[in-house]
């Protein structure tokens, strides 16, 4: 008991208030830096904000707010000449620098079964380039068509900020200018049991996970990345998540429209492939425009059917979107709320065994990006197609796999060769890559680099 008694006597009282003093339990038989390190865990907790959570998580759904349809605007509704409007006003933006590049790469990728940050995951293309390497590929060719490079944000969490950090340096940042890259930390928060107590991963150490993508802005401001945005004089951040393989990080298309309208938030949204879909679905909440996650979507309302026999809330999000810099600056420390997830999350018990519990046993707690979507005054939803935008890495196996994107992404070269003129016989049994260095969306294949490729038009 002689180490537990020289505790500091307020922590000590927080422990014993918020019945959370099991967290000691091994405690005294710890080594002394083992000690340290507990300690250093919980003198960052708010216990208030923590048993909040947990009374969140407990009390029954928030009162349901009123959902309908969303209408979005459709890129291919737009003629070829308001398109090539569009895309120059996108390429003018690019060109006087007032785009930035986001990626949330904090999340833990649990359903993929990688043991590393997953951008660092490779999908199995004939390059072997992995996940960060394509995006970085596509800056560098943008930044090549637009004469001017754009900073790039890429947000960690603790559980994975050094990996991604060593990943980057040990590849050169993939040739992209390294003071273009800024890396910074998202926080954490405890795993909570089903009585609301803190888990153990270690008998020095607490359970904890990244919090949610919807951290991201109050991370930037916290860790100076919101500074060096405003530095830049960046007017639009594009978000995108790290796992899909098709991202055309900053599509001039998409910028162009969306700055037309001027909205403070934009987003990029897809037809759901089933209704099924593990996407969020874009909708109206209490007449905002909103995103309702797969989770949390009413049975009822997945299935519906408009007078036309399409879905009605068919319009799924594919996590894109654009925030005006204003917005972000402006709503950085609006708290948006927490979303409980009831998850298996294994644990040290209080004899000193590990459990990894076959059923759901605690809760996680994430805030999610598009649940700042409702404070802005009005939104530009624009819709495009499926093919050029969206391929997922979730799932070890199945849907959404790193097999399903790697066909996706050779698909879309497949496509690009066949518009350059290649003749569809020479692509007969033939897996053709190519480079994001060479094209961003199917511009660039001339005779010579399709020579290069072995291919002829
Ligand atoms: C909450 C959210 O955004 N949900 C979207 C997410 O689902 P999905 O189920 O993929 O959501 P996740 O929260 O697992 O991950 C989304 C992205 O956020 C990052 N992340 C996640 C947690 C965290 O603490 N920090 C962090 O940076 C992940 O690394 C990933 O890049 O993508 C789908 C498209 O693929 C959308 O249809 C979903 O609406």
């Amino acid at each position: 008991m002689e180490n537990l008694e020289r505790l500091d006597p307020k922590l000590l009282g927080q422990l014993r208030h918020f019945r959370q003093e099991h967290v000691l339990r091994f405690y005294d038989v710890l080594p002394k830096d083992s000690r340290e390190r507990l300690l250093e865990q919980l003198k960052k907790l708010d216990f208030t904000a923590i048993d909040e959570l947990y009374r969140t998580a407990r009390r029954k759904a928030a009162v349901p707010r009123r959902i309908s349809p969303l209408a979005a605007i459709d890129w291919d509704a737009y003629s070829k000449e308001e398109q090539a409007q569009f895309a120059e006003t996108g390429w003018e933006l690019l060109r006087q620098g007032k785009i930035g590049a986001l990626v949330v790469a904090g999340g833990q990728g649990s359903r993929l079964g990688h043991d590393g940050p997953k951008g660092t995951y490779d999908i199995g293309l004939p390059s072997g380039k992995s996940l960060f390497q394509l995006q970085a590929e596509r800056l560098l060719r943008l930044s090549r068509l637009s004469g001017r490079s754009l900073p790039w944000y890429i947000m960690t969490s603790p559980d994975n900020h050094r990996e991604t950090e060593r990943f980057f340096k040990n590849y050169g940042y993939f040739g992209y200018p390294e003071d273009e890259v800024i890396l910074f930390q998202q926080a954490d928060l405890p795993a909570l049991d089903m009585e609301g107590r803190l888990l153990l991963a270690e008998k020095d150490e607490l359970r904890l996970a990244p919090s949610g993508n919807g951290e991201v802005f109050t991370s930037m401001k916290r860790t100076g990345a919101l500074d060096d945005l405003k530095r830049r004089g960046i007017r639009w951040l594009f978000y995108y998540n790290v796992d899909n393989a098709l991202i055309k990080i900053a599509d001039p298309l998409f910028l162009g429209v969306v700055a037309s309208f001027g909205h403070p938030i934009a987003t990029k949204a897809v037809d759901k492939a089933s209704p099924d879909e593990k996407v969020g679905t874009l909708c109206l909440q209490d007449g905002r425009p909103a995103v309702v996650e797969y989770t949390d979507i009413p049975e009822e309302l997945k299935y519906e059917r408009d007078a036309t026999g399409r879905l009605a809330y068919g319009l799924g999000s594919i996590s894109i979107h654009l925030f005006r810099t204003d917005f972000i600056e402006r709503y950085a420390d609006t708290p948006i709320p927490y979303h409980a997830a009831h998850k298996k999350i294994s644990f040290f018990d209080d004899q000193g065994s590990l459990h990894a519990p076959a059923q759901p046993n605690a809760y996680k707690f994430e805030r999610f990006i598009f649940d700042y979507f409702p404070l802005a005054e009005a939104m530009t939803v624009l819709k495009m197609r499926r093919e050029d935008e969206f391929a997922p890495v979730k799932n070890k196996e199945g849907e959404d796999s790193p097999a399903t994107a790697r066909r996706l992404v050779l698909e879309q070269h497949r496509r690009w060769l066949l518009q350059a003129g290649v003749p569809s016989r020479e692509l007969e049994g033939r897996e053709a890559e190519i480079s994001p260095l060479l094209s961003y969306a199917g511009e660039g294949l001339t005779p010579e680099a399709l020579g290069q490729m072995g291919l002829s038009p």
